[in-house]
């Protein structure tokens, strides 16, 4: 078969794994398969298994709705997993032996978390319980056939709405057991104070440790879980942190006499690197065993002997996995880990390891979206699945070139990546897209998009960066935007296009400039700044910080962590740093684009932008992706594909080369 670019049509038929649960003695990994599904612009998941040597590789619960959260039993005779089917989520038990499926109680809205007693005997989770909020004013009795509009939403917490999940009810997370001999589920916590999906068993099954920030009204307050120990027989709750800073993800040893966990000392910084702690059990005489590695840490996990953890980071966009013995010496184990999404090409992944010490990790790379990869104790490797062969075979994808440059503000080393279109030749000019990561505290790698990949199928030489202020690169690295975002970032931007038309092969009446929230902040502010750019896409940005801070859904954060004041205190600030205060500057013709739902980055900051450019004269245009929460690529395939072929229809209307009758990228995505 001819090799062609990859199309619109290929998001429907590429996979991706992800979740890898190796079984207990490492000879299986159960893992959720992911697939986007053209009858019903949904993303799938699948629960499949696969034997460590490659065999057997299979769905292994078909059936109705979809299954995921696999997790082994500690004998590795059970799995339990979760399936939604018309809306309703069940908890389910497979037995391996004879492969039936018992169901053992249906989960509420907002189930997280899903974890085994040591003793495989029960099952806990964390779900949400609704609570009383307040009242509305009295109004006349109705009776049942009267046709009323609604009543009024009275609210007094701060905290109110959440991106992705819209406004929240009033209530707490709290948590559940189930006993796997029968019986219904029973709540552990029920109180005001609530739990939290982050926990695990005590290795004496007697306990759950929970992260969570029980204090009242902790939606107006800055950040800060503590962890907890609550026991099952008594439900007394013990509190075993207390320093200022996030505590998370408790990981008691397996053996039980040490507890790990995630968090940091919180010094308002825009960023701060996760670190990973040891302490006693009940969490005296914490230390941390990444003080030294200068990056933030995820997903700890013991081996088996209590002598090792395992652990994620980023580093120089790409996420690895490495453990640490508890003096803290680190050993790197495994790269490339790679996370299930299509969108853009943030770093990310998941694993887990057995009880002798294999790993199975989501594994992938700029032209192959995440297979499962086992690794033996030594080091060694193997690829279980190709999930995307037959596809992969029929498209022309070269690998991201990595790339360096010296910012022209201060000579820093700057990384990023760039994708070529099919067919590239250096002898010829090309027009080019710098495409610009959100967060702004994250990272690009060189991890597979098909968002970007369209864009180069299309005909564009892509450039993608980690401009200062992204995360793998160190604390420093990333405040070096502390209270300066957008700032010198801008410099990094500019540097990486000139560091690319300084190659001889880009065209420099032909640039373009795309980037999301984050990434549509520095996008605007790049339009502000000069017209160099053909043209412009700046997707869900913030543009007013005044109006952002106390309308995003996170106002107890922003002007806390990202200002050294409120907006009250400091408009100029505020202006300042507002990609409004420039738009009078623009002359770039500015595609605006938004999900009509975004709660993060909300639309009425897309629509300032787009109305001031309607008003200034720039030729502009506003995109709403109805219904879309600000993940705007990964939630329907659908969106994934109307932003890029709206990004790419505005970048050919405004290239300079196809008004002058001459060459257009070539719509190969059309
Ligand atoms: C309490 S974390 C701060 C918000 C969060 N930052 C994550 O790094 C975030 O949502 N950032 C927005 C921009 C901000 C609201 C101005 C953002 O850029 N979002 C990214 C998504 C993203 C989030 C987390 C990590 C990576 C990417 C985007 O939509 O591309």
């Amino acid at each position: 078969q001819a090799i062609r670019p990859l199309s619109q049509e290929d998001v429907f038929r590429l996979e991706a794994a992800a979740d890898p649960q190796i079984a207990p003695d490492g000879g299986m990994v159960a893992y959720v398969r992911r697939s986007n599904d053209i009858a019903t612009d949904r993303t799938r998941s699948e629960i499949w298994i696969v034997g460590a040597d490659g065999s057997g590789h299979r769905q292994l619960l078909p059936g109705e709705g979809e299954t995921g959260s696999p997790r082994w039993s500690p004998d590795g005779a059970q799995l339990a997993y979760v399936r939604t089917h018309d809306e309703t989520t069940t908890l389910e038990v497979l037995t391996l032996a004879d492969g039936a499926s018992r169901t053992l109680t249906t989960l509420p809205a907002g189930q997280s978390g899903l974890a085994w007693s040591p003793d495989g005997t029960q099952l806990a989770w964390a779900a949400f319980r609704p609570a009383a909020g307040p009242a509305a004013a009295d109004l006349p009795e109705r009776t049942e056939d009267m046709d009323w509009a609604a009543g009024a939403q009275v609210e007094e917490r701060l905290s109110f709405r959440f991106d992705g999940a819209g406004e929240l009810p009033m209530g707490r997370q709290q948590l559940f057991v189930i006993d796997l001999a029968g019986g219904e589920p029973r709540q552990l916590t029920d109180d005001e104070a609530g739990a939290g999906g982050d926990f695990a068993w005590s290795a004496d099954g007697r306990a759950l440790y929970f992260s969570a920030d029980r204090r009242p009204d902790n939606g107006a307050l800055a950040p800060d879980s503590e962890l907890h120990r609550i026991d099952l027989a008594t439900g007394e709750i013990e509190t075993l942190t207390g320093r200022t800073g996030p505590d998370t993800t408790p990981r008691p040893s397996p053996d039980g006499t040490q507890l790990a966990w995630l968090g940091y000392d919180d010094h308002r910084m825009g960023y701060h690197n996760v670190e990973l702690y040891v302490a006693g059990p009940d969490g005296t005489g914490p230390r941390s065993v990444t003080a030294e590695l200068d990056r933030s840490v995820s997903a700890p996990q013991w081996s088996a002997d209590g002598r090792m953890i395992y652990f994620l980071y980023d580093d120089s966009g790409q996420t690895r996995l490495a453990r640490t013995n508890l003096e803290g010496h680190i050993e790197i184990g495994l790269d490339d880990l790679t996370p299930p999404t299509f969108g853009r090409p943030y770093t990310g992944g998941s694993f887990s390891v057995s009880m002798n010490g294999h790993v199975a990790a989501t594994v992938g790379s700029s032209i192959r979206p995440p297979d499962v990869i086992l690794m033996s104790p030594l080091g060694d490797t193997r690829v279980l699945t190709s999930l995307n062969e037959d596809v992969l075979a029929e498209i022309d994808l070269a690998p991201a070139e990595e790339i360096h440059w010296a910012s022209p503000h201060d000579g820093l080393d700057i990384e990023g990546w760039v994708l070529y279109p099919p067919g590239f030749d250096p002898a010829r000019e090309w027009p080019m897209i710098l495409e610009i990561h959100g967060g702004p505290f994250s990272a690009y790698g060189p991890t597979f998009s098909a968002e970007l990949r369209l864009m180069a199928a299309a005909g564009y030489v892509v450039v993608y960066t980690n401009p200062r202020g992204s995360t793998s690169y160190g604390y420093d690295f990333a405040n070096l935007i502390h209270h300066d975002y957008p700032g010198h970032d801008y410099d990094d931007l500019m540097g990486a296009v000139d560091h690319m038309i300084g190659r001889g092969f880009i065209d420099e009446d032909r640039l373009f400039v795309t980037g999301g929230s984050g990434g549509g902040v520095l996008t605007a502010w790049i339009i502000g700044n000069t017209d160099r750019f053909a043209a412009a896409a700046v997707v869900k940005p913030v543009i007013n910080w005044t109006s952002f801070v106390l309308y995003s859904d996170l106002p107890q954060f922003f002007y806390r962590y990202w200002f050294a004041s409120a907006p009250w205190e400091d408009p100029e600030e505020y202006w300042r740093r507002s990609p409004l205060s420039l738009v009078g500057n623009v002359e770039t013709p500015t595609l605006m684009m938004v999900g009509g739902a975004d709660l993060r980055t909300p639309r009425a900051e897309t629509e300032q932008y787009y109305s001031a450019l309607h008003l200034n004269g720039v030729p502009t245009r506003l995109v709403v992706i109805p219904d879309s929460y600000h993940g705007i690529s990964n939630s329907r395939p659908s969106r994934l594909l109307t932003k890029v072929a709206e990004i790419l229809r505005w970048f050919e209307e405004y290239d300079p080369a196809a008004q002058a009758g001459g060459s257009e990228p070539e719509a190969a995505n059309d």
